[in-house]
């Protein structure tokens, strides 16, 4: 195998759908019942939802309520840059690895008002060893909506036991079946 040069760009990996990844079309759950992103049961959280497409790509909403404000009456930029964070996150699901985030870009392109619905489209646009690398954009109240935010991200895969080494230990029954089994790995 050539060596790369100082600077030269990895050449880029193949990655594909996992044949136990959610069908098209069906609901991506949410992986713990508490997370501020996803959760049904977070008070306050985001309760983003998601929908696996074809390949490597899902689709997701976000309605902002008054509990995600920065200005009156408009979403807070965090609050974005935390569902296009648990959407991109939710492509893990589709590729069957886990992964996290190591670099998150947001570009705020319009205001977001209280009571809107983003609708976020991300996929998987490649990877390098262990990095892989995704794109989103959100659309302002339809998904051919005009667009509001768009990002990109690096998500690093990790071992299964990163979370368990890492986060406090967490029942079996909080979590999804599929975060359940990546427990299991390291109960
Ligand atoms: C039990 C419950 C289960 C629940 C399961 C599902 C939950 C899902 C939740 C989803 C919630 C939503 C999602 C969330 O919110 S995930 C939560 C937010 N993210 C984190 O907490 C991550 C914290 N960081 C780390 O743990 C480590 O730094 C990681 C693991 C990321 C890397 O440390 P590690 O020592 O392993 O890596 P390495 O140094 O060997 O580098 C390896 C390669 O990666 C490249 N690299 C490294 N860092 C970065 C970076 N920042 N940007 C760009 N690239 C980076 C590096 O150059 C190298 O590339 P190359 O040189 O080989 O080309």
């Amino acid at each position: 195998m050539t060596e790369r040069q100082h600077g030269e760009p990895r050449p880029a990996d193949a990655i594909e759908r996992h044949p136990g990844a959610p069908a098209p079309g069906s609901t991506i759950a949410s992986h713990y019942r508490m997370c501020v992103g996803c959760g049904p049961d977070h008070p306050t959280g985001l309760h983003v939802t998601v929908v696996a497409g074809e390949g490597l790509t899902v689709a997701g909403t976000f309605t902002v309520t008054d509990d995600h404000q920065g200005a009156p009456g408009l979403a807070h930029g965090g609050m974005l840059s935390l569902a296009f964070d648990e959407v991109l996150g939710s492509l893990i699901w589709l590729i069957g690895k886990p992964a996290v985030t190591g670099h998150l870009e947001t570009s705020y392109r319009r205001p977001v008002p209280v009571g809107t619905t983003l609708h976020i489209d991300a996929a998987v646009d490649r990877a390098e060893g262990r990095k892989i690398f995704m794109s989103a954009t959100g659309r302002e109240n339809a998904p051919d909506g005009p667009v509001s935010v768009a990002a990109s991200a690096v998500f690093i895969v990790v071992p299964p036991t990163h979370f368990t080494d890492h986060g406090r230990p967490v029942a079996a029954s909080e979590l999804s079946e599929a975060a359940a089994k990546v427990a299991e790995v390291n109960p």
